[in-house]
């Protein structure tokens, strides 16, 4: 919902008032060019797009090529965002697909020179949509970022440009990690490079925030690779401290990124456009939490009535805009970040009628509650909603939460 409409709709995708950074027209040889490829004038459908993430090393380039020649029947085009000179030998690396018949090559959108999460946001943008001009030739994208890459500042882009939002879609967030480094990337920052200027987000209030956090704390899916690096044991180690800080992600363990299935499990997992009761299961079982940066937590409650939504969209709005609890005094809490959250929250209908259900998605301060029909749960099923950041596990947020949704309060 923007900000003008009226408070009694259920508000739709929210985005903060704030100024949109409007991208400057990109001049023609600024924006990378495309493979050379055929165009044709297939009706719009909106291209599913899968950012894969991860640590320098984690896995990524050989989890594309693993799924460029795997047979799947999809016609994939790829971005890939890396630093500096790497882009021709990860081009080898990723566009070499033996199995692809078409005549063309596969369409592939160098980004280098930056991030596209803080330095090539335009550039990056101006490229896909560079590329949708190519649409048809393929249906699915891949956009391989950079290790050093925040994958809460790209997973908007497709939210916010409403340019992009047109015609494609973000699929999911998928985030490689190296079963044999990570636990030293999360405790010392190892290999955590990033440049002050790019707003380290290491945090001066207690422990360490590593891009390693963030990359763990926005997946949609986990791959632990290098499994055949570590025992059984440090394996079982590593899937435990991620599942504490992403109690919402699908973890698998892998060697050589090669995952049993493609589909459903990485590919076209629609992780922004719905929330399964089953998403929210092992989030919701409370769990130790082993990081001392970055939980998941998970707020339960009564079904709401139809007068408390905009209470609960208040609520929503200064958690993720204002980073405040609406109710606390903020000496009495320490300061939090939401990276994502997810909720299904059933709706008490006024006369008995099957209840709807809110669904909420969000990553860092976008948020997105979209109204559906219930799916036959009985009335009393509670309101969940999962909350994964920093300090999203203290008591004043389920109490903030409580008094925000007293009627008249
Ligand atoms: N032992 C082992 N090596 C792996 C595995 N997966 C990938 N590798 C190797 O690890 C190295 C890095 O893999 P890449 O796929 O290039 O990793 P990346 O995340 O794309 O790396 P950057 O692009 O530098 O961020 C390559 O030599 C891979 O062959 C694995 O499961 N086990
Ligand atoms: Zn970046």
């Amino acid at each position: 919902m923007d900000p003008e409409s009226s408070d009694d709709e259920v508000p739709s995708l929210v985005v903060p008032d704030i100024e949109q950074k409007t991208s400057q027209p990109i001049t023609q040889d600024e924006a990378p060019d495309l493979v050379p490829s055929i165009t044709t004038t297939d009706p719009v459908t909106k291209v599913p797009i899968t950012i894969v993430t991860g640590y320098l090393g984690a896995g990524k380039t050989t989890l594309l090529n693993y799924i460029l020649t795997e047979q799947h029947g999809k016609k994939i085009a790829v971005i890939l965002n890396e630093f500096g000179d790497t882009i021709d030998i990860e081009k080898q690396l990723t566009v070499s697909d033996a199995s692809s018949t078409s005549a063309s090559p596969i369409p592939f959108v160098p980004l280098a020179n930056g991030c596209i999460c803080c330095s090539v946001k335009d550039v990056g943008v101006a490229a896909i949509e560079n590329l949708m001009e190519q649409r048809g030739l393929f249906d699915y994208i891949l956009l391989e970022t950079t290790g050093l890459a925040d994958p809460g500042n790209i997973a908007p882009l497709f939210w916010l440009d409403d340019g992009l939002g047109s015609t494609i879609f973000l699929d999911g967030i998928v985030t490689l990690v190296d079963a044999k480094n990570v636990l030293k990337s999360l405790d010392e920052g190892a290999g955590d490079e990033r440049k002050e200027e790019e707003g380290v987000r290491h945090d001066d209030h207690g422990p360490l925030l590593t891009t390693a956090h963030l990359q763990i704390s926005h997946a949609d899916v986990i791959l632990v690779n290098k499994a055949d690096l570590v025992s059984d044991e440090e394996l079982q180690q590593v899937v435990e401290r991620i599942q504490s800080i992403n109690g919402l992600a699908r973890i698998q363990t892998t060697t050589k990124s090669q995952v049993p299935k493609l589909e459903g499990v990485l590919l076209d997992i629609h992780a922004y456009d719905q929330v399964k009761d089953a998403d929210l299961v092992f989030a919701s079982k409370g769990h130790s939490h082993l990081d001392p940066s970055i939980t998941t937590t998970t707020l339960q409650f009564p079904p709401l009535t139809p007068s408390q939504i905009p209470l609960f969209d208040t609520f929503l709005r200064t958690l993720l805009w204002d980073n405040e609890l609406p109710h606390i005094a903020p000496s009495a809490y320490t300061p939090f970040e939401i990276h994502r959250l997810k909720g299904r929250i059933p709706l008490r209908s006024s006369n008995g009628q099957e209840g709807k259900m809110l669904i909420v998605q969000g990553v860092r301060d976008v948020y997105d509650v979209m109204e559906v029909e219930g799916t036959g749960e009985k009335e009393g099923g509670e309101a969940k909603l999962v909350l994964i950041g920093k300090g999203v596990g203290q008591e004043a947020v389920r109490e903030s939460l409580g008094m925000s949704l007293v009627e008249g309060g």
